[in-house]
This record gives C-alpha cells, structure tokens and sequence, in this order.
C-alpha cells in the first residue's frame, strides 16, 4: 500500500501515549520531521517516564494527564502495553475531538481492537486505524527509543471495515514519514503471523534460557562462561520486558498455542530423526533453516 500525499503537517497535534521503545521512537523520529505534527505532545502514567521524557526534550509538551493530552489532539497513538490498550482507550476517547483519529501499536491485534471497540460505540466520528510497526529490541522506556527504528521496517496495518479512507492514509502515510513499509492484513492473520515469528521464538527463548537456568548445579558456570554462542542469541530477546510479554502471551492465546503446538509436534521429528541417525531429515531441516536467513538478509530484515 503506497500513503497518498498530504499537505504537511499530517497532524497538527500529535500525542504518544506511553512513551516507552516505541512512543518515544515515534516522537523522536516526529521532532526531527515536523511535517509529521506541528504539535507534539507525550503522556505517560508513570511520573518518571514523564520527567525523562522533559529531560529528553522529545516532546513539545507532556501532559501526565492522558484526558487532557488528548484535548484538541488530530490523532492520539496508544503505545502502551497490549493488556491496557483497553482500558486507555476507554479513558481517552470520551475526551477526544470529533473527526481525531485514535490509533495503537499493540503486538497483538484480535483482543486488542475488541478491547477497544466499546468504548468507541459512542464516538463514531473518532476514526481507528489499528497498526503494528514489526520493529524492536529488547529495551524498554523512553531512554531506549531511537528515531531510525522503524527505517526499512514493516509496520502492519489493520483498518476496521468502516475505517475512514483518509484516517487510513494519514497514519500509512505516518509510518512512511518514518521510513516503514506497509501492509495490511486482518487481525486474524496477523495474530496468526506475528505468533510465529515473534511470539514463539520469545516463548522459545524464555523457556530456554529457563532450562539451562533450572541446570544451575551441572552447568551455570559454562553456561555464563561459554555462552558466546548460539545460546547468546537467545538471551538477548530473552531480555525483554516481562509486562509486556505476559501481555502478548495471553492476548495472543489461541494462535501462540496453534504455533507451538506445531513446533512441537516438528521437534519430535527431529528429535526421532536424531534417534534414528536419519541424516536426510536433519539435513533438511538444517538447509531450511539457512535458506529462510538468507531469505531475510536479501530482504534487509536482518
Ligand atoms: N518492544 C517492541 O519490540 C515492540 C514492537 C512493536 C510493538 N510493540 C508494542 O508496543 C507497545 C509498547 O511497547 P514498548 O516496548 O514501547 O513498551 P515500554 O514498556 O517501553 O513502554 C510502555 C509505556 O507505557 C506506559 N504505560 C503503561 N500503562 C499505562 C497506562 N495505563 N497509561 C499510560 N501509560 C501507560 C509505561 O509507563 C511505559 O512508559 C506494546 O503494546 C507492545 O506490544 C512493542
Ligand atoms: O527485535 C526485537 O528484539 C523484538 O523483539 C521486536 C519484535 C519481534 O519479535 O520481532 C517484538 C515484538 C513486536 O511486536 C515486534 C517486533
């Protein structure tokens, strides 16, 4: 999808709720390129991420008070964890101005948008155009963020059937000021999706570096001393912030458990694959695995 071209700013004022890795990348990126908002303001619940983020310089204003933030706002993004998009939402609404348009970067998208509906079944002037921008790291709060995150990346979109068409494109036209690359799907899909190449693999690295952890006794020392490989490359999503990934977990149940019970069932034919000393499948395996890395290098995903 390619953002129709609008007569900058996008916004006239712009407010990041929780300006966490992804809130305060987003306001980085949007001080830098003010045709994105004439006007940018943050809101946070937290009192210290509100003093870091005026310490920072990277809002115009910050309003800890999410109801007052949002007054007179042309478009309000909830960057706060999937658990509570829900409940800011309901705060948020009531407060915005008819025609704004309300929007969310939540990692899962099925339970995020109906925790969001009732509280817009009586404010259909307010536009939602949920949005899931496929970049990250495992650092969390406002000092973590930085402008170039979303560059070359995906962001995913997800208008709801009644979406207006220009609310749509003024945040596709956002995420491409900020250097992403859009598609759209349906939420269904892309829980589907982002529950294989994102939330098993951090279930996958959880829980791994949980075993070797509960080995403590036989194998923590070289674990720490020689983890300088494969097991390294693990740890560094296992970093992550657990808030939000108890959230993605249990928003994202159904497609997270369909994904592992998969995994599951193919780690059983490797594993007999390696009782039997059957070579070809484990090469295979092992093949897929390159081919699919490759994949991503030649695609600037990695
Ligand atoms: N971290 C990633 O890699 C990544 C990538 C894409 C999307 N996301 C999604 O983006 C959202 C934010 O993730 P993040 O990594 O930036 O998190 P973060 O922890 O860095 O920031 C979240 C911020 O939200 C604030 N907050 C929490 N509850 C609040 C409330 N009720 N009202 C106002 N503020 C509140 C927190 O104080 C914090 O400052 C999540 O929904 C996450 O699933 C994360
Ligand atoms: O790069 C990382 O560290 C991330 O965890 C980013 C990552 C991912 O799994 O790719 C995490 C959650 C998102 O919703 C989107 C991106």
């Amino acid at each position: 999808m390619t953002a129709t071209p609008f007569v900058p700013p996008l916004f006239d004022k712009l407010v990041i709720i929780g300006p966490g890795l992804i809130g305060s990348s987003i306001l980085r990126r949007a001080m830098m390129d003010r045709d994105i908002a004439r006007e940018i303001v943050a809101s946070d619940i937290d009192p210290k991420v509100c003093a870091r983020v005026r310490e920072l310089g990277i809002a115009d204003q910050v309003e800890p008070d999410a109801t007052q933030a949002v007054r007179d706002a042309d478009c309000v993004i909830l960057c706060v964890p999937v658990g509570v998009i829900g409940e800011v939402a309901a705060q948020v609404v009531p407060a915005m101005k008819p025609g704004a348009i309300l929007s969310e970067v939540g990692s899962t998208k099925v339970s995020v948008i109906n925790a969001v509906l009732p509280a817009l079944a009586s404010r259909p002037d307010i536009a939602f155009v949920p949005a899931h921008p496929m970049a990250g790291t495992e650092y969390s709060g406002p000092d973590a963020g930085f402008p170039s995150l979303f560059e070359n990346r995906w962001c995913l979109l997800l208008p709801l059937q009644d979406t207006p068409a220009d609310a749509v494109a003024r945040i596709c036209a956002m995420w491409e000021a900020m250097g992403a690359r859009l598609r759209t799907m349906t939420p269904e899909h892309h829980d589907r999706v982002c529950a294989i190449v994102s939330h098993l693999p951090h279930l996958l690295a959880f829980t791994i570096c949980g075993t070797a952890d509960d080995l403590a006794d036989e194998t923590r020392s070289e674990v720490l001393d020689f983890a300088a490989s494969g097991f390294r490359d693990f740890t560094r999503i296992a970093a992550s912030d657990p808030t939000m990934w108890r959230d993605i977990f249990l928003n994202n149940r159904e497609a997270l458990l369909e994904m592992l019970e998969r995994f599951m069932t193919d780690a059983q034919v490797m594993a007999d694959a390696i009782r039997r000393g059957d070579d070809t499948i484990i090469v295979d395996r092992i093949a897929r695995g390159r081919a699919i890395r490759r994949t991503l290098i030649e695609n600037h995903q990695a």
